[in-house]
Formats: structure tokens, sequence, C-alpha cells
């Protein structure tokens, strides 16, 4: 019969609980995984899966990871889906008596899981519980490791798409629901489409109110819930409440820094769709999803992780509240004047590390003596920051009444961590002795003990006479005393042999023994002082997380202002105005990013004129390459940046705030999805145009393109028509098309303008002028774009032949109406279908010639026929009908 040891015991026992998880069971140094585990470890991360003797019959499977080491080990199997349990040793082994006592400490999933290489890429963690009920949906929300947590409620059930693209936008990574709650009926199903999120099932009882709201008290330590106005928001209650539930549930320590609840209003920010905030390459690029290339790229100027994590946020939720934008604006302005205040609060910033992450590290027990003297370095240079603001004004002057020096915190850190302290615990000296007296008294024993050894072997060599003599220390014998061979002559009885070498004898003597005693005893005393003392200083800071906590947003915001300043400063943007007005007015504006890449002097600068009146929507035409494209998100992004509170890329700047920004751009394929490129295209559209209002900014590049010409055409007529009646929409828009039948909308419909990106044709090829200028494109220049890309002169020449014959013959192509007859009859003339067969050979028996027709008869009735206000397609309709008819005469 095999029997089981006491550790495998243990292990087993806790197994049993955490089924679902892999267990990370602590041994001295190492995490070890067994059995399953080790087998999915050893897969998953690529480690030797080796045995242990547990005393069953076999070995069991085994591996193992060193402990300083394991996060980024978990970090990679939570990617792959998996839930961790840690395991640890709650007890000090030397002390244990028997087998060392363990527990599971925390449980780490996707959205609970401090994942440092996330923490690089300086993006948060956000673990959501969503709930949906006859009365709405809650949503909440918390990154463990800032404390963030955040509440808010969408009643109407009709504002699905909203709370998607509310979702979307915080993108968390674990999302918790009811255990009944039937997620692939709801939109969750769309959000997992997206992007990958994991669902977790959290017990129903969780999402009771009753708990919900006991929880909430319990942990803010308050009577009512109406301190935090959540009286008549149940939604939010059970959404604060599950998720408070589950994260006690696995992070298993007081969450201190979990301080507060910020119920939100989702409108209180410009809302922008998961389409637009890809499309407009916010965070990063469509094609490579790579950060350079988009708007945090340039505007990331910033100096600590805490703040390039708030300009992120900022991007993503601009504001539309036009006073906090011009407190922003104004601050940023104060910093862009005083060049020697921004680059010494720069300097300075530099000097902190991330706040937010040596807090979290403080809340969950695992911070060290090196963090807690970064975390004196970053606030070392509070009090200095916080002068350099003192009678500042807008934003600035918030930030200054809201920086707390901590200077009881740094005084704390300054006299008891020493300088310069080992990484662990054990190795001691970290505690400066100046710090308590006991310690002193013990450092010193030691360094009378070490004198007394000295003296110990200057009597020693004087009274045996042995002048080679010495005392040494190793780790067997502890002191002892080295007579060389020749010398063992002189050696007194009072010596006690231990050891004998090839050229000496080691001895020890009570004396010596004694003073050794007291050294070891206060060596000892030493460490657990200091670890006493060490728990002592991090309860004090644990205490006053929330005020680090604080103060850190605040360093964020100002880093981000400062960020704002340096690059509008650099890339020579201006103050936007903003204000309530419907105007969108640029001067000389350029494209953040496109300027950086392709070179300031080379950028073309343009000017935009939107209101909601004459100039509520433009129709811009022009070749391809033209640079429609990079115009429109010019604008798109100049408005974002204003609203944020950033300078711009203009030298003039006129923004009436925009309460969303709709994009529909390019063909954006979503086949994976098992939709078409036009669906998606379609559906997109119709995003925007069930919600867009009359405050909206639309940027439609080339609509209707991934369908038949003539469809695609009526679409985009149809739309035009659409957001441009203010009794509907009347946003502002800009639309992009080679569909130049639309100009024709210019004279129809009050509000749209022409524009075109020119360019000048030198003989047979064309050069890009980049500057927009009224009036609708005559050509498509297409065949040029192509021979520039390279494509072979055979397909070119033939192209250029294919559509000299098309430009006969397409009646959308020509401007007057004789041009359309014309081409109507042509076209009539290539149509090979039986019908012009027909009539070809009726006029051919009746020897008739066309042409002598067409001119006469065909333009007298053309007269009567109101061309200008049919569609293209129904003009074309009108004058095959009557040719036609020209022909049957
Ligand atoms: N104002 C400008 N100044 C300098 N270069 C520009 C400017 N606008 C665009 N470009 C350059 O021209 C390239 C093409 O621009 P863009 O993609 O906007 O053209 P487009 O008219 O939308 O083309 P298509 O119709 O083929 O989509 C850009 O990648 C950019 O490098």
């Amino acid at each position: 019969m095999s029997r089981l040891t006491p550790m495998m015991k243990q292990y087993l026992e806790i197994k049993e609980k955490y089924k679902d998880h892999i267990l990370f069971f602590r041994l001295g140094d190492f995490y070890e995984m067994f059995f399953e585990d080790a087998e999915i470890a050893s897969k998953e991360l690529e480690i030797a899966l080796t045995g242990r003797d547990c005393g069953l019959k076999e070995r069991a499977p085994m591996c193992g990871v060193p402990y300083h080491s394991a996060d980024s080990y978990i970090a990679k199997l939570i990617d792959k889906g998996y839930k961790v349990a840690i395991c640890e040793q709650v007890e000090d082994p030397s002390k244990a008596k028997g087998i060392v006592k363990r527990e599971v400490v925390r449980i780490i999933t996707p959205g609970t899981i401090i994942d440092p290489s996330m923490l690089n890429e300086k993006v948060n963690n956000y673990i959501m519980t969503y709930i949906e009920n006859e009365n709405g949906i809650g949503i909440a929300y918390a990154d463990i490791t800032t404390g963030e947590l955040k509440t808010t409620d969408f009643k109407n059930l009709e504002s699905k798409k909203k709370v998607l693209d509310e979702i979307m936008k915080i993108s968390p990574r674990e999302i918790l629901i009811r255990e009944d709650f039937d997620y692939n009926s709801s939109i969750l199903k769309d959000i997992q489409k997206n992007y990958n999120v994991l669902i977790t099932k959290y017990y129903n009882r969780a999402f009771e109110y009753k708990n919900s709201e006991d929880i909430i008290k319990k942990h803010f330590n308050i009577f009512s819930i109406d301190s935090f106005g959540l009286n008549d928001r149940k939604l939010c209650v059970i959404a604060v409440g599950s998720l408070l539930d589950y994260i006690y549930e696995t992070q298993k320590v007081p969450l201190l820094h979990i301080d507060k609840i910020n119920i939100y209003n989702y409108d209180k920010y410009m809302i922008l769709d998961k389409f637009t905030r890809t499309n407009l390459e916010l965070l990063e690029t469509i094609r490579g999803k790579d950060k350079r290339g988009s708007l945090l790229w340039v505007l990331d100027k910033t100096c600590t992780s805490m703040g390039a994590r708030t300009l992120r946020k900022w991007i993503e939720e601009p504001l539309i509240e036009i006073k906090k934008i011009n407190d922003r604006l104004n601050s940023v302005q104060i910093l862009y004047n005083d060049v020697i205040l921004r680059s010494e609060l720069r300097e300075l910033l530099s000097k902190m590390y991330d706040l937010e992450r040596l807090s979290s590290k403080i809340v969950y027990g695992n911070v060290n003596a090196r963090d807690l003297i970064s975390l004196k370095t970053s606030l070392k240079v509070l009090p200095e920051i916080k002068s350099k603001l003192s009678e500042k004004k807008f934003e600035l002057g918030k930030i200054f009444e809201e920086i707390d020096e901590l200077k009881d915190i740094y005084n704390l850190l300054e006299e008891s961590i020493v300088d310069d302290p080992p990484l662990s615990i054990k190795e001691g000296g970290i505690i400066k002795s100046t710090f308590n007296e006991k310690l002193r008294e013990l450092r010193s024993a030691i360094t009378d003990g070490n004198k007394w050894i000295i003296q110990l072997e200057e009597r020693e060599r004087k009274n045996t006479g042995i002048k080679s003599l010495k005392i040494s220390f190793n780790k067997v014998f502890g002191y002892y005393i080295e007579v060389t061979k020749s010398n063992i002559k002189n050696v007194p009885d009072t010596y006690i042999r231990k050891q004998t070498l090839a050229n000496s004898e080691r001895y020890i003597m009570p004396e010596l023994k004694e003073i050794e005693n007291k050294i070891l005893t206060a060596q000892e005393k030493i460490v657990d002082l200091e670890y006493e003392l060490f728990n002592e200083v991090r309860n004090t800071i644990l205490n006053n997380v929330n005020r680090i906590l604080k103060t850190a947003k605040n360093i964020a915001s100002l880093d981000v202002l400062l960020s704002f300043a340096e690059v509008s400063s650099i890339y020579r943007y201006n103050k936007p105005k903003v204000n309530n007005s419907k105007i969108i007015e640029l001067k000389n504006a350029r494209h953040p990013v496109v300027e950086r890449v392709a070179g300031e002097e080379l950028f073309v600068p343009n000017d935009t004129l939107l209101d909601d009146d004459e100039n509520r929507f433009y129709i811009i035409t022009g070749p391809n390459m033209a640079g429609k494209s990079t115009y429109l998100r010019q604008v798109a992004l100049i408005v974002l940046m204003a609203q944020i509170g950033c300078f711009v890329p203009a030298e003039k700047a006129v923004i009436g705030i925009v309460d969303r920004i709709f994009t529909r751009v390019g063909a954006s394929d979503d086949l994976s999805q098992g939709q078409s490129t036009f669906m998606v295209e379609m559906s997109e559209l119709s995003n925007i145009l069930n919600n867009a209002t009359k405050n909206s900014l639309i940027i439609l590049d080339e609509i209707g393109r991934g369908t038949s010409t003539y469809d695609g055409l009526s679409i985009a007529w149809a739309v035009i028509e659409y957001i441009n009646d203010t009794k509907i929409l009347g946003s502002r828009t800009l639309f992009a098309t080679h569909y130049h039948e639309l100009t024709e909308l210019e004279d129809r419909i009050k509000g749209v303008k022409n524009y075109c990106i020119s360019v000048k044709e030198s003989g047979d090829d064309i050069i890009f002028l980049r500057k927009i200028i009224r009036g609708g494109a005559d050509k498509s220049y297409g065949i040029q774009v192509a021979k520039l890309a390279g494509l072979p002169k055979k397909v070119i020449d033939r192209a250029k032949a294919i559509l000299k014959k098309l430009e006969t013959n397409d009646i959308n192509n020509k401007r007057d109406y004789k041009d359309r007859e014309i081409a109507a009859i042509n076209l009539l003339e290539d149509t090979p279908d039986n019908t012009s067969d027909y009539i070809n050979e009726k006029l051919n028996e009746k020897q008739i010639n066309l042409f002598d027709y067409k001119s006469s008869e065909i333009i007298n009735e053309l007269k009567n026929v109101d061309i200008i206000n049919m569609t293209p397609m129904d003009a074309m309709n009108k004058l095959f009908e009557l040719v036609k008819k020209a022909k049957a005469i």
C-alpha cells in the first residue's frame, strides 16, 4: 500500500477546492504544479515535466517555475484562458511544527491579473460585471491595480447599441454575469465576436440587490448607499456589489485602494463607436495594430506610466462640456507659454515611478524594500511640483489643490529604509539603525562581538606565540581558530580540534563560542525585528494608499497636460477656440500623423469651413491618391484633439463642439464574422444614420463602393439627402466619393458644397497638388495612379482603350444634354440585347440612318424633360426611352 506524503495530502485537499484552476503550490523558492496541472503547464509554458515521489505508486507528474519570475508564467497561462490559484506558505517554515501551513491566497483571472507586460504597455486591465433585466442594463468595472471603480446604467433597452459601444471602449478582459443569464442572446455575444474576452458565470446570489447593498456598505464602511448617490440606481448597485464580491473572493486582501464609486453618465463624453476609434487610428494603426502611426503616438510625450495610461483614456473620451475643455486648453496654454516651467515640471515628473503600480504592490503585500525606495524617490519631488503649480488657474489650479505632498510618508520612508536595500527582507540590512533603538542595540552587539573576536585573535597569537593564527567563520562550525601544521606543537590543551586540513588544523574554544552565540542571537533577532519594522512601515503606507492614488491621478493629468503643451510647441500647434456654435473653421490645417510621417515641410495644409447652414455638407471628389481620406480624417482628428484639450495642427481653429464623431471609411472586411464587405459597410452606415444627431460630425469615405455602380450611387444619393434633411439629422458631414454624379446635388440641396482635391496634368502623368478647392473634379485619373503604382504597360494601355470606349458610352460621365444623348445612342447601339438588334434590323430594313434623327427629334423632346431633378439612373432610362423612340420612327 502506498502512503501519501503529508505535503501531497495537503496539496490534494487544497486542489479539491480549486478544481477549475491551475494550482501554483509554493514549495521553497518555487511554485510547483502536479498531475494534470503540471501537464497543462508543461505544454503551455514549454517547461520540463518531471516527477516527484509523493508516496503514490508512481511518481506524480510535476513541473515548477521560480517564485521570483512567476508573474510572466502566470500571465501566459491567463492569456491562454486558464485561471490560476496561488497557494502560499502562510507560516514561517523555520517555526512550523511539522508541515508548513499553506493556503490559496489569491485567484488570478484575466480580469484580475496584475500583468507586468500590460503595465509596460501602459493600459488598464478591467474586470466588469454586466447585469441585464427588465429595467435596463447596468455595468460596473474596476482596475484592481489603480483601484478605479466605475459604474453606469442604461435605462432604456433600446440603447443596446450604446451599451455595446461603451463596453467596447472599456474593453474589459473579463465580464461577470449571473449563472443563469443566457448571454448568447445578449449583446455580450457581439462583444465576444469582436475581441477575446472571458465571460465568467458567477453565483446568482451575488447579483441580488440585498447582497450587493450589504457588500458596498461593508466595503466602504458606510451606513447608507445614498452617500454615493446610488439610491435610485439599482442596476448600478447590483453591478458594483457583485463586482466587489468577486474581487474579494479572488483577491483575498482588503481592497483599501478601491475607495470610491464613480457613477458616470456615458453621455458625458463624446461618443466614439468602435469603427470610428479604429478608422481614426486613435491608439493603433488599422493594418499593423501598431502604436507608431496613431494619434496616441504623436501626442505621447508623457514622462510617467500613469500619464501614458491617462492619455489613452483622454483620447478615447473627448469631453463635451465646454468649460472643462477650456480648463484643459487654458492649462495647456500656461504650460505652452512658460517653457521653463514646463521643462522643470517634466524633469521632476521623469523622476517619478509608477505610483499606481507601487500602490497595488502595497495593497497586495508583495512590496519589497526597493519598491519603497522607488516610492520615496517619487514622493521626494512632490513638494517641488506642487510649489511650481501654486497660484496657477484652471485645471492646473485643481491639480495644485489635490496634490498631497505626502510629507509624512516621505519622512517615514526616509527615516526607516536604507538607501540601497537588498531585494529580500531575509538578507537584513533594510531598516536604518537610527529608526529603532532596539535595532541599534542589536547591531552594536554584533559590532562589539566582531571587535572581541579581533581582540581574542590578538591575545591568542600573543599567548601561543603563533603569529599566523587566525580566527575565521564558516557556516558549518561558526567561528574557529586555524593553525598551520608547522605550529601545531604550540596549540594549548584548551583548544578543541574540529577539523584537519592538508596544511592546517581548525579548533574551537569555549570563549569563542560564547561570543559567537551572542553575535548569532543578535543577528537572528535583527532579522525578526527588521521584518516586524518593515511590516509596520508597510502598514502605515497601506493606510494612506488612497492619498497616494489620488495624488497619482493628479500627477497623471499634469503629465498629459504637459505632454500636450510639449507636442504643441514642438509641432507648432495652436490653441483652438471651442464654443457652442455649429461651426468648424480651420485655417491651414494639417493631419497630425501624416505630417509626421510624410515630413512637415512636404505636407500641404488645407482649410475647412463647416456650419449648419450653407456649408453643412462637403462632397469631396478628386483622383485616387489625391488626399481625400487624409483630409477627412484630418478634420475629425482636429475636432477630437480640441475636445480632449490639446492644441491643434492648424493656424486657426474654431470648433463648435460635436457630440459624436462617426466615420465610415474604406472597406474593412469582416469576413471572419460571416459578413461581406458590403454588408459591413451598410451596417456601419445604418449605425450612423440611426444614431447621429444635428451636433454630430460625420465622415463618409466612399460609401456604396462595394456594390454595383448604380446601386451604390443611388444609395449614396439617398444618404446625402437623408443626412442633409435638417428635420431628420442635419449633421455636419464630409463625404469623399468617386461618383462625380453626386456633385449635381450642390445645386439641389441647400448646405451641400462641392470640393475637390486638385491635381495637375503633366503629359500622360498627374501631379498631386493636395490642395482642396471649390468645385467638383472632372476626371478620376485612376489609370494614371495605377501607372504610378507600377502596373505593366500593357495593362495600362489596354485600360486606357477600354476607358475611352466606356467614356464615350457612359451617360453618367456626360455633363450636358447633348453629350448624354449621344452617349445614350451609342450605348444603345452597343447594347447586345435583342431589342437593339431588332431595332437596328428594322432601321436597316427601312434604310433609316439613326444619326439623321438624333439631333432634331430627340433634342426637341429632351428640352421638356426635367433632367436636373432626376436621379442619374432615371435620367439614363429616360434617354434610353427617347432614343428607342427615335429609332422606332
Ligand atoms: N495634404 C497633404 N500633403 C501632403 N501629402 C498628402 C496630403 N494629403 C495626402 N497626402 C499623401 O497622399 C497619400 C494618399 O492620400 P489619401 O489616401 O488621403 O488619398 P485618397 O484621395 O483618399 O485616395 P483614394 O481615393 O485612392 O482612397 C497619403 O498617404 C499621404 O501620404
